[in-house]
């Protein structure tokens, strides 16, 4: 089991390219294609497929064929099985809000780079121990929010966080501006509301505002 460090920099690269990742529920693969591409027309070309709903990896393998200038991974990766079938659908990254056992021995072997879950200092440490220096911090408001995150600075320097849960565009420059954060998720710039409407260039909108914040 193993965070390789060619994995590990894929992951970097693939996370600096944004401040923002939209964390996406998708019912249908054809308005999936629309949000990723008001998405990607607003500035956010990494988005995160959550594997929630029946038609998910059909909407990630439809993004992946149809959308051109994204990087599409698949969220809520909570088994093996979610591992395998992400894979096959082209998901570029793997997102977890956790890092069970199970879980990290499969994601850590994908063929693709797997970022975990972690909510405490000791979850961070024991995937550090295994190599992974980025984690997403789930859920980032009730689990402390900034404050929280900024004491891990000093005691954890090479962990890195992508926090995700409660985030908006309000209180993610809060997040941003720390050494240890890389870039926030959230699902505020693709509400279902707007997707259901196909209120596309809502969603434009909204991605603009989000990728003009910055990451340090
Ligand atoms: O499904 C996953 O893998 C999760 O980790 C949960 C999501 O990241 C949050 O649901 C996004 O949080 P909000 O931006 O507050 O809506």
């Amino acid at each position: 089991m193993s965070f390789t460090l060619a994995k590990t920099e894929r992951l970097a690269a693939i996370l600096a390219q944004t401040p923002v990742i939209p964390v996406l529920t998708f019912d249908d693969a054809k308005s999936a294609v629309a949000t990723s591409k008001a998405l990607r027309d607003g500035g956010l070309t990494v988005l995160e497929v959550t594997l929630r709903t029946p038609q998910a990896l059909e909407a990630l393998q439809a993004i992946v064929n149809e959308v051109e200038g994204v990087t599409v991974g698949a969220g809520t990766v909570l088994e093996p099985e979610h591992v395998e079938k992400a894979v096959r659908s082209g998901a570029s990254f793997l997102i977890s809000p956790g890092s069970s056992p199970r879980l990290i021995a499969s994601g850590s072997e994908a063929p693709v780079p797997f970022m975990p879950g972690v909510a405490t200092v000791t979850e961070a440490m024991k995937l550090w121990e295994k190599g992974a220096t980025f984690a997403k911090f789930f859920p980032a408001g009730p689990a402390g929010g900034p404050e929280y995150l900024k004491s891990l600075v000093a005691p954890l320097p090479n962990v890195h966080f992508v926090p995700t849960g409660g985030v908006s565009l309000a209180n993610a420059p809060a997040y941003l501006k720390l050494k240890n954060v890389v870039a926030v998720g959230g699902s505020w710039v693709a509400p279902a509301e707007l997707i259901e409407r196909g209120d596309w260039a809502g969603i434009e909108a909204l991605a603009r505002e989000a990728a003009a914040l910055k990451a340090r």
